[in-house]
């Protein structure tokens, strides 16, 4: 690894958007074929290469293919504890992951259960004491309708009450083409007034402006990719006002937008839009294990990509702790671990840039 690649795995880093079964590596995704060999599935259905693309269609089919393979309570715990290690590897000290319950007839699995699981692996890591702060968002799959998304919503609200601060929010995603966000407005609005936290997937693909600006209305606390929000792509300077006066972070995903082709090449990626205006932006990973893809390089693409210095970078991942859904005196802790970090990564000249 070069002096540049230790920097941006060295940098503490926070992740706020973590899809968990699209975050599987292709060592567990081996674990789990080994598992599960009557089904056929090989590694490459299940993850997008270096220097290729999928349209988002394609990228939903993977997703199923991943699902057939994490069916029990066994295979999420093994899946979200793999996950979280890596992340922790990875140099990231605050994790949001998110996960949309599932149940599956034929191995028992209910949602209940699901979270119970996805819960029990946070705990499990915690206790190993594993370096990371991870809180769990419950996921909204929009193509299921009000009756789930409410159903998702009651759940939430309990595990917030009873997971010790673990359970923190909602995720509204799911393939952007199928539902329309006002028939999940009452279960989003529900969950809002109960106390949980929202992010929303939001203008993953153009011609949404309606959707944009009636959940908008919410308002959403984190905005999920944005991509068609600015006027340059087709969205409208109203919602980028309504965006930017209500100080609403967004989390930003270059290598899953590249590769899913919802945005041409990394140059063209929005974050340069909302960085430039200086408006809270947030670098995430979406789907690591799909897309092949770290935290790290995350920053690093962006870095090279913008022509960020060193110092800019550090400024980019410190100032998303102020967008994490995790309680003030967690905020707290984190900067005091990022100002304890700091001569670390610095005081060292073949850091610097
Ligand atoms: C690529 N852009 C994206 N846009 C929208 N939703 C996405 C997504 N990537 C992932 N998901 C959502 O996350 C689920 C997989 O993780 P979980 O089973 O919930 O852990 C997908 O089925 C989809 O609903
Ligand atoms: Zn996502």
């Amino acid at each position: 690894m070069d002096n540049d690649a230790v920097f941006y795995r060295e940098l503490p880093k926070v992740e706020l958007h973590a899809h968990l079964n699209g975050s599987v590596s292709a060592q567990t995704i081996e674990k789990l074929i080994s598992r599960k060999p009557h089904l056929n599935i090989e590694h490459s259905m299940t993850a997008i290469g270096k220097g290729q693309r999928r349209t988002l269609d394609e990228c939903f089919e993977v997703f199923r293919v991943i699902h057939k393979l994490v069916d029990t309570e066994e295979d999420i715990l093994m899946v979200a504890t793999d996950v979280i290690k890596e992340f922790a590897a990875d140099g990231v000290k605050y994790l949001e992951l998110r996960s949309t319950p599932r149940e599956e007839r034929d191995t028992g699995l209910t949602k209940r259960s699901y979270i119970e699981t996805v819960i029990k692996a946070i705990q499990k890591c915690k206790e190993e004491g594993v370096d990371i702060d991870v809180r769990f968002l419950v996921a909204i799959d929009r193509r299921n309708g009000t009756e789930v998304a409410l159903e998702t919503v009651n759940l939430a609200e309990e595990f917030m009450l009873s997971s010790d601060g673990l359970v923190v929010g909602i995720d509204l995603s799911g393939d952007p083409t199928v539902g329309h966000g006002k028939d999940l407005l009452p279960a989003l609005q529900k969950a809002k007034n109960s106390g949980l936290k929202l992010s929303l997937h939001l203008s993953e693909i153009p011609s949404q402006l309606d959707e944009s600006d009636l959940l908008l209305s919410l308002p959403p606390d984190r905005i999920g990719h944005g991509t068609f929000l600015h006027p340059e792509v087709g969205g409208s300077q109203s919602l980028v006002d309504k965006v930017v006066q209500k100080k609403i972070p967004i989390e930003l995903c270059l290598t899953s937008n590249v590769k899913g082709n919802t945005v041409p090449c990394y140059a063209k990626h929005h974050f340069k839009y909302w960085y430039e205006l200086g408006h809270p932006t947030v670098l995430c990973t979406d789907d690591k294990g799909v897309f092949c893809t770290d935290l790290s390089q995350e920053y690093q693409l962006a870095a090279s990509t913008f022509g960020l210095s060193h110092e800019a970078v550090w400024k980019l991942s410190q100032q998303a702790i102020d967008s994490i859904f995790g309680p003030e005196t967690v905020k707290q802790q984190l900067k005091e671990k990022w100002n304890d970090l700091h001569p670390q990564l610095f005081n060292f000249n073949f850091f610097k840039k």
